[in-house]
């Protein structure tokens, strides 16, 4: 009797009345043949830009499905999964993703709940990075002078100078939370304007650096960079003129990625690759996460020395390079470290 398939071992190895199962390769056939399961709990918005359909194609030629996860019933009645893809606020899906991993060790969950509430806050997202090190990594990386503003901006303006902190400030709700407000940004160019924002907010020192701003994707292990336009420096003389508090756009969320050609070189050249290398090393283990960018600026005349003014928990990957290749990469590889657990 002869069945051609991958779990059997080589002619030659079997008698001739009997076929002699190798183990080792009934397993990895059996592997092989397994699918990678990934249940994604992800906003509408964030499953258009995600699961884009080539991702999708790519994913089910390699054995992987993605799976909705039904937020109305309980999240181990369904699957199983291997991965738990997740972006979803309030506290309460916290809660639920918390208790599930606490069940389910075996399940790899992107990312743990407490580290991603950590970036949702903008005191806590940027601390630490100044301290990090990165001697050796040809160049410096620091974050804008920054205070917290929890209740009253009339008195914050003593506070501002007190902490030696420079107007124009750009001012930024505390919170992340989704919501487009949260992501509603000021320039504030002298104290009397302060009394105009509502807090709870940042007000952080606006850094001149050219208009040009280097987004940097995290997906595991591996670095993606883009350049997105940015805000333009701010003159003296603006400085001197302009009084009062400006909401900005989002700027830098233009799908667009900036020309090199039209910039001038010194702003539009890359951070160099040991220091990026170096940060999100230090970055990914610190915060826990692995999936987020980094946003970074380089300062104005400057080429080594670089602002970290924000981290996103799961970006627009839908807008970077060859994201859909290098998910799959990271899927199989998330697949491959735990079979090399067992
Ligand atoms: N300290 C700063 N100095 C100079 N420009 C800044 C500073 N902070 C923010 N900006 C400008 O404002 C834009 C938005 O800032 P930031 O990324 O902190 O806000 P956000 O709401 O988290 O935006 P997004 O989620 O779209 O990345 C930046 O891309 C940059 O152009
Ligand atoms: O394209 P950039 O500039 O990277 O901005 C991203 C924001 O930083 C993310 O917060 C958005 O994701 P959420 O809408 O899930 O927060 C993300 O939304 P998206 O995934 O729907 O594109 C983007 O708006």
């Amino acid at each position: 009797m002869r069945v051609e398939g991958d779990n059997m071992v080589p002619r030659g190895n079997e008698t001739d009345d009997e076929v002699v199962l190798d183990t080792t390769s009934f397993e990895q056939a059996q592997q092989r043949q397994k699918q990678l399961v990934i249940g994604y709990a992800l906003t509408t918005k964030k499953k258009k830009s995600f699961l884009q359909p080539k991702l999708e194609v790519l994913a089910r030629q390699k054995g992987i499905s993605f799976v909705s996860i039904d937020q109305e019933k309980p999240l181990s009645e369904q699957g199983p999964f291997d991965v738990v893809l997740h972006k979803l606020l309030g506290n309460a899906w916290h809660e639920v993703i918390e208790d599930y991993q606490q069940k389910h060790p075996e399940v790899t969950v992107l990312d743990p709940p407490g580290a991603i509430q950590r970036i949702y806050n903008r005191q806590s997202m940027l601390q630490g990075i100044a301290d990090l090190n990165l001697a050796e990594c040809d160049g410096m990386i620091c974050v804008p002078k920054q205070m917290v503003v929890l209740k009253d901006t009339t008195s914050s303006a003593n506070e501002v100078e007190e902490a030696g902190l420079k107007f124009p400030l750009v001012a930024k709700p505390l919170l992340v939370d989704g919501t487009a407000k949260s992501h509603q940004l000021f320039l504030a160019y002298d104290r009397l304007s302060l009394a105009e924002l509502e807090p709870p907010l940042v007000l952080q020192e606006f850094v001149n650096h050219g208009g040009v701003l280097f987004k940097v994707f995290v997906v595991g292990d591996v670095i993606r960079v883009v350049r997105r336009f940015s805000l333009p420096n701010v003159s003296n003389i603006e400085k001197s003129k302009v009084a009062g508090v400006f909401q900005f756009p989002r700027v830098s969320s233009a799908a667009a990625s900036v020309d090199k050609s039209d910039l001038d070189p010194r702003v539009a050249e890359l951070p160099p690759n040991p220091l990026l290398e170096g940060l999100v090393r230090e970055l990914r283990s610190r915060l826990g996460l692995r999936l987020f960018n980094i946003d970074i600026i380089r300062e104005h005349g400057s080429k080594d020395v670089f602002y970290v003014i924000d981290i996103n928990y799961f970006p627009g990957y839908g807008k970077m390079p060859d994201y859909e290749q290098v998910f799959i990469d990271f899927f199989l590889s998330l697949a491959q470290a735990k079979l090399n657990k067992r």
